[in-house]
């Protein structure tokens, strides 16, 4: 799913309106009915007190066409307008028009000092700001805010929590809106699935609201949301008359003294990812514990007992992830970078190696086109620097996997995938999956999937969404706090297979009959 930026929604609606000859208070009646279909299939007529703050701009004109069909439909509402600016827009006058004319008068709010009393068993509609917020609000909105977070109400938010901004970080997040739920208007905002600001998003469903068709299909986004349907288009089916040469052959490099269940982990999650042979090369210590613990793998060993000092080996790989458990001894540094020097083939880094790369950058240089890094946040910070925010990370990491033609796996809640320019966030995973060896796991999978000829940008989307999902199956079983690496790799097959299972059904409240009238 795509991702628009502001400006390309505010082009869309542009577009909508002209293409399908409606005035722009039409589209924000069709945003309000939707708004209200979602509200009343839920509430069925309920007599709770429902709060609408609404802003003065189209975000508070949706808010103010919903408190006219929850009116007409009976419910028990109050309304307040956040009277923050005397430019209100157009689309706003006339729905308060027409909800003076149901002898509906709105509670006007200037200041801090009539902060309305709310239940905590109360529902708050937040239409304060939508997406044209622009600069940090003023000290008695941020109060008001605060209040309504503090209410312990429901709070359901209009397109966007208000005060977060949808294209970037906020200033002050005192100043935002904690929603429980977000109805956003098409399509969800990049803003929801970043670790600074998407904890102001509990849960988040995007409302259509028949934006142009043409519009939005041929439109690029910088970021895109990754779900089933979009790795459903890049899983390559298994043929008839393949062998095990056909998927290719992994190795997987690294390990220490006390740090051998790292490449254990790895190897055998390339494996269950389907890859066709998988070596393992570590210090020698690691020999007989993984040929006792994996008897599918095939091993070979550094002359050192206890460390990686030489990378050098017969077989022929198709690609190489590098780095899990490895430690940055001077010897394994040195190796590692002869071994860069000489390497040809596809690679996958992880760890050490991305540590080893942030104190030689002159290694950089080396790196295969396309090769994918797997950083965890700090690895990342040694890598690229400290950042200023969310988005601040985003675009130094964008410039980087640019200068340097690779794949970048920011991982995290929302892991994202950048290359060329794009970004690519995964929607699958728990914070159960923060657990020792889930990374190197990951790092298999997508070693695994590179093997069996998916271009690097395919097998880090897909092994990014595959190691989620594999630990959303698992969680069901274990709960968050016991699950642990090796249930990532169990459930790797069931991920698999839940990608053939039907989708769910469309949600009912798209056919709801009584507010289509
Ligand atoms: N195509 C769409 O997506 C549609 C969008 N609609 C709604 O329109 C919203 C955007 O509306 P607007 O562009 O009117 O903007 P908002 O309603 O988000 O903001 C109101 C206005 O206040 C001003 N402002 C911004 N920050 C401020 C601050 N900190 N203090 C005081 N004033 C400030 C700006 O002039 C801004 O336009 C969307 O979020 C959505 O809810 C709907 O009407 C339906 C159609
Ligand atoms: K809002």
């Amino acid at each position: 799913m795509k991702l628009f930026s502001a400006k390309q929604i505010y082009k869309a609606d542009q577009i909508t309106t002209k293409k399908q000859g409606i005035a722009g208070e039409e589209l924000m009646e069709r945003a309000s009915l939707q708004l209200f279909n979602w509200m009343h299939l839920r509430m069925q007529g309920a007599p709770v007190k429902i709060h609408l703050f609404c802003g003065i701009g189209n975000n508070g004109g949706d808010g103010i066409a919903l408190a006219r069909h929850l009116l007409e439909h009976g419910y028990n509402i109050a309304v307040y307008v956040v009277n923050y600016s005397e430019k209100r827009s157009e689309d706003f006058l006339i729905n308060l028009a027409r909800l003076k004319e149901r002898k509906c008068w709105p509670n006007f709010m200037n200041s801090d000092d009539e902060l309305p009393v709310i239940g905590k068993d109360d529902i708050i509609v937040d239409g304060i700001f939508g997406i044209g917020i622009n600069r940090t609000p003023d000290a008695w909105v941020i109060k008001l805010i605060q209040h309504l977070n503090n209410s312990q109400a429901f709070i359901l938010s209009i397109d966007i929590p208000s005060g977060l901004f949808s294209d970037q970080s906020p200033k002050d997040f005192d100043a935002i809106i904690k929603s429980n739920y977000v109805l956003s208007f098409q399509a969800p905002k990049l803003t929801f699935f970043l670790p600074e600001s998407g904890p102001y998003v509990e849960q988040w469903e995007a409302l259509d609201i028949g934006l142009d068709v043409d519009y939005l299909s041929s439109t690029e986004t910088a970021y895109e949301l990754i779900g089933k349907n979009e790795v459903l288009t890049v899983y390559r089916p298994r043929e008839k008359y393949a062998h095990k040469g056909t998927y290719g052959h992994v190795l997987i490099l690294g390990g220490s003294y006390g740090k051998i269940g790292a490449v254990c982990l790895s190897s055998k999650a390339a494996l269950h990812a389907g890859c066709g042979l998988v070596t393992a090369y570590l210090p020698a210590v690691g020999y007989s514990i993984l040929q006792t613990s994996l008897p599918e793998i095939m091993v070979l060993t550094d002359k050192d007992e206890k460390i990686i000092t030489d990378i050098t080996f017969e077989i022929d790989p198709t690609i190489i992830g590098v780095g899990m458990g490895m430690g940055t001894d001077d010897k394994t540094i040195m190796a590692f970078g002869s071994f860069l020097k000489s390497n040809e083939k596809p690679l996958v880094l992880d760890a050490d190696a991305i540590n080893i790369l942030s104190k030689h950058k002159d290694l950089l240089k080396h790196l295969p086109k396309d090769t994918i890094l797997t950083p965890h946040p700090k690895e990342l910070e040694r890598l690229i620097g400290k950042w200023k925010n969310d988005f601040d990370k985003l675009n130094k990491v964008k410039k980087f996997s640019d200068q340097h033609q690779c794949v970048v796996v920011i991982k995290g809640a929302n892991t994202i995938v950048v290359q060329n320019g794009k970004g690519y966030v995964n929607t699958t995973g728990n914070p159960g999956m923060a657990t020792a060896g889930s990374g190197d796991v990951l790092t298999g999978i997508i070693s695994g999937l590179r093997a069996q000829g998916y271009s690097a940008l395919n097998a880090a989307v897909f092994g990014v969404y595959l190691h989620g999902k594999a630990g959303d199956i698992a969680v069901e079983k274990t709960g968050y706090q016991s699950m642990v690496a090796t249930d990532l790799i169990s459930n790797l097959g069931n991920a698999y297979l839940d990608l053939f299972q039907i989708p769910e059904q469309p949600q009912p409240s798209e056919a709801e009959p009584e507010a289509q009238q």
